[in-house]
């Protein structure tokens, strides 16, 4: 058939039916009539009968009859493939089990820490290094045991999947990258699949990878920070390990105040729930610079087993810190450092008495400020209502201890320190003589349980603490720097630009008792005044002395002197600013 041939049965059969259709609406009777005589198709008869009339038209029509063959294989073969698909899924499913973690979950570093012990992950031939801190995780593997300087760690390679065995079963893993779309950040994912018909065995690799990391973890915190790139999320940026409670130095009280008040706290949330108080509690830590608040806020969070997130407010903004705050684990320790600080434009460490930064003009300005409460010039996004209600809004975490450090108490916000949300005030003062005797013995008596490496023995010495004039030569003869010898910056030259030799820690330092070492103290702490200087830089003076105990009591009362004289000429110099 040509298409000439075709257009014309088209159109006689479109003909056909226009007349049947016309015919439809005459008078039924006489149409009937009619239609029996004059028309060979009824109405009903008409339809089927075109519909064959095309198909038979198109069949007859060989390139449509080919299409109409590939459509019905195309289909038959696409249903086919679909059926295997689902197929192949459905026993996919039933004989792996997978599961996948996110970065900024802990999840994730209980199975790359779980995955470092695997056997067959030491002999992976394909790695990413790294020279970035990885919390725990540095258990990845590194390629050396030296402490020194940065270390390069090994990584699962972003293209590459892993095959491990547990418990019998084939363990895939891969550690990928996924876009974060329009924001352009990425984030890190680890798929883990395992060929497995029980479902529990994912449950056990998760508890024995949690235990193991636990477990590696016990005598470490981790801290976390606020990462902004790639939407906000925390990120482990480091784990340290515990810091003993006894290294911190306080006047007697203040210790077991704040660390039996956190403990309380924690086992307090059923009373808390009965009583329908947000399980929440803040503490603020107040005073000089260097008096070890931060210090004391490390040691609590080992003492409790508590990791420490560190909230950066400049990389963040009022959303995010509130979806923040509310993606924080159950039990956990927020640390704000100088808080102060965020909410009031150009404030700083180095400020003089005279701006409002000090805590006595800090106070006067105090609500003036609040016009900066949107870190104007201080590249904070976070607002002081924005914070707020973050901090007690109803998306808050519950069970969170919030620590917040400052050394301007006077200039914080009374709605920031008030009572529900900072519960507790502590002040941190300048070290006192206790506190001086007590650092001091620190540095010098033997550490418990490190007799080998300690310079001391406890053994009673038959010598008596030297006489002042005696010291020093005897400290030469026991405290010879064996070691190379390093610069260290120390106010008791006589110069403007001190400088001192220190030893290093290898250095064997002199034998004195217990005893020796008590007394001494005592003569170290009548040389320091009280509240004159903080413990950091009694800390860093005793750091020249490492090895030269002697040498720290004789040369204490210059130190002092050259401090005091320091803190007169900076005096001066802000009295001549003030001028100015
Ligand atoms: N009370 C203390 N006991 C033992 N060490 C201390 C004490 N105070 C300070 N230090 C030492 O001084 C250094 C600084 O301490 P830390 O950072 O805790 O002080 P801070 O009060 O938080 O200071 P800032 O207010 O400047 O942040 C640390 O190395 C710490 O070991």
């Amino acid at each position: 058939m040509d298409s000439v041939d075709l257009v014309q049965t088209v159109l006689s059969t479109f003909a056909a039916m226009t007349m049947a259709n016309g015919n439809s609406t005459r008078d039924n009777a006489t149409v009937a009539q009619q239609n029996t005589t004059s028309s060979p198709l009824s109405h009903s008869q008409a339809l089927p009968a075109v519909a064959s009339t095309i198909l038979s038209m198109l069949l007859s029509y060989s390139a449509l009859r080919d299409w109409a063959k590939l459509l019905i294989i195309g289909s038959v073969i696409e249903t086919c493939r679909r059926v295997v698909m689902n197929g192949w899924q459905t026993l996919h499913e039933s004989v792996w089990i997978s599961a996948s973690f996110e970065e900024d979950d802990s999840s994730y570093n209980w199975i790359l820490h779980w995955f470092s012990s695997r056997p067959q992950w030491r002999n992976a031939r394909t790695v990413d290094v790294s020279t970035r801190p990885f919390g725990l995780i540095p258990g990845i593997r590194n390629i050396t045991e030296d402490d020194k300087g940065e270390k390069p760690w090994y990584l699962p390679s972003l293209s590459e999947t892993y095959t491990v065995w547990y418990k019998g079963h084939y363990v895939r893993l891969t550690r990928r990258r996924q876009d974060e779309g329009v924001w352009g950040g990425h984030r890190e994912i680890l798929q883990l699949s395992i060929l497995a018909l029980r479902r529990g065995i994912l449950n056990e690799l998760l508890t024995d990878a949690m235990d193991a990391y636990k477990t590696a973890q016990e005598h470490l915190i981790s801290i976390y920070v606020n990462e902004a790139s790639g939407g906000d999320y925390w990120r482990c940026s480091t784990t340290r390990p515990k810091r003993p409670l006894n290294s911190i130095i306080l006047d007697p009280g203040i210790k077991d105040l704040l660390l039996n008040d956190a403990r309380d706290f924690l086992n307090s949330r059923s009373w808390y729930q009965a009583r329908g108080i947000p399980f929440r509690r803040g503490y603020l830590l107040h005073g000089a610079p260097g008096s070890g608040k931060t210090s004391m806020i490390h040691s609590i969070a080992g003492e409790l087993d508590l990791n420490v997130y560190v909230i950066s407010l400049s990389r963040t903004d009022d959303s995010s810190l509130a979806k923040l705050l509310g993606d924080l684990p159950d039990r956990c320790i927020i640390l704000m450092e100088d808080i102060d600080a965020a909410f009031r434009h150009g404030i700083s460490r180095n400020s003089t008495p005279d701006d409002k930064t000090t805590p006595a003009n800090a106070s006067k300005g105090n609500h003036a400020d609040q016009s900066h409460d949107d870190g104007l010039g201080t590249g904070i996004r976070v607002t002081l209502s924005g914070l707020l209600n973050a901090l007690d809004g109803v998306a808050a975490q519950e069970g969170r201890l919030l620590f917040a450090t400052t050394n301007f108490y006077g200039a914080l916000d009374p709605a920031l320190s008030r009572p529900g949300r900072m519960d507790l005030h502590v002040e941190f003062k300048l070290a006192s003589k206790y506190q001086a005797a007590e650092l001091f013995k620190c540095f010098y008596l033997p550490e418990q349980n490190d007799s080998e490496c300690s310079p001391y023995t406890d053994t009673p010495s038959n010598s008596e603490i030297p006489a002042r004039s005696d010291i020093t030569d005897d400290d030469q003869k026991r405290d010879p720097p064996t070691e190379k010898t390093i610069l260290l910056s120390s106010p008791m030259s006589s110069d403007d630009s001190p400088i001192i030799s220190g030893t290093t820690h290898g250095t064997r330092a002199p034998k004195l008792s217990r005893q020796e070492i008590t007394q001494l103290s005592s003569r170290f702490a009548e040389a320091i005044p009280e509240r004159m200087c903080s413990m950091a830089s009694l800390q860093c003076y005793l750091m020249t002395y490492k090895t030269r105990p002697e040498a720290a009591v004789l040369e204490a009362a210059a130190w002092v002197e050259a401090e005091r004289s320091k803190k007169r000429r900076a005096t001066g110099d802000e009295a001549v600013l003030r001028k100015m």
